[in-house]
């Protein structure tokens, strides 16, 4: 099997998670990573440290229009959190195994618990633009492309050679999320699915809109999977939320098509409420 790279390495990771920490007093339990024009959540983080992920050296870069590329650690919900506004994907050319890092860096840190959020288009027919999707569960279509950052050695200091993913979306953080959502007024607009993740960076073909319905996906996006594969190697609590910023167009010849600024749109219009989702969601659980 294929030596790890240097730059994937234990040691390596270890070596940037306490250079963050040391430009911190805050010591989180918790990580969030912001998808696409969801960064809005950094506003919330009070008496915060900011630093680019530019300055981390071997943290991968985003290029992408709504992914800032900071991490934002302060306190939200008065717990501490460190939080990804912006995060890298496999179709920017980054190799699973670097998708990794900052996940693997939040670990070494001391972080327990992984939130995921993401912008995706809406595979159900029964969901609208601008709904919520709690992730029940996800379909790594990328893994059956051998596209899978646990792929070569493993380094059981990270997690096992075979971990189980069948138990990936913490059930009771999406019970709680549930019920701060009946709370809010939220529930005409927030749904529990399944997300799918294709590698990118086109959107869907007709075909493959209506093949990923049939094999029961509820959101499909370019992301987050690869990130709960690793946090779950390493024994973290996950929970992920999609945010539906199109219909994935399933009929033929259909003139209008999706694209990039439409899902950075719906990211501003629905900005407000996953806020509050979020950071409600923070204050009540336990960490
Ligand atoms: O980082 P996420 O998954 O939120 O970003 C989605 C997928 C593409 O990067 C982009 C397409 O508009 O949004
Ligand atoms: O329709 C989509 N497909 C894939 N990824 C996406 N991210 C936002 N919308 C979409």
């Amino acid at each position: 099997m294929a030596d790890i790279a240097k730059e994937y390495m234990y040691e390596n990771i270890e070596r940037i998670a306490n250079g963050i920490l040391a430009q911190t007093k805050h010591r989180p339990k918790l990580g969030i990573i912001c998808g696409s024009g969801l960064g809005a959540l950094a506003d919330k983080v009070e008496d915060r440290t900011v630093i680019n992920y530019a300055d981390i050296t071997g943290f991968p870069i985003s290029t992408v229009p709504g992914h800032e590329g900071k991490l934002v650690i302060g306190k939200l919900g008065g717990k501490a959190v460190v939080l990804m506004q912006g995060r890298a994907h496999c179709y920017e050319g980054h190799p699973p195994q670097k998708i990794a890092i900052p996940v693997r860096t939040m670990k070494l840190m001391g972080v327990e618990t992984l939130f995921v959020t993401n912008a995706a288009g809406g595979i159900n027919r029964d969901y609208k633009v601008g709904d919520i999707m709690i992730m029940k569960d996800h379909i790594n279509l990328a893994g059956f492309a051998g596209i899978n950052p646990l792929v070569g050695n493993n380094d059981d200091k990270f997690g096992p050679r075979f971990p189980p993913m069948s138990n990936a979306y913490d059930r009771k953080l999406r019970d709680l999320a549930k019920s701060i959502a009946k709370e809010k007024g939220f529930e005409p607009f927030v749904r529990e699915g399944v997300y799918c993740m294709m590698v990118g960076p086109n959107f869907e073909t007709v075909t493959e809109a209506r093949f990923l319905n049939i094999i029961g996906v509820d959101a499909t996006g370019m992301s987050t999977v690869q990130e709960v594969l690793v946090a779950r190697h390493a024994g973290m609590r996950v929970f992920g939320m999609s945010l539906i910023t199109n219909m994935v167009i399933s009929e033929y010849d259909v003139e209008s098509v999706a694209n990039h600024a439409e899902v950075l749109e719906t990211g501003k219009a629905r900005s407000k409420d996953l806020q509050t989702l979020v950071s409600t969601l923070v204050e009540r659980m336990d960490l």
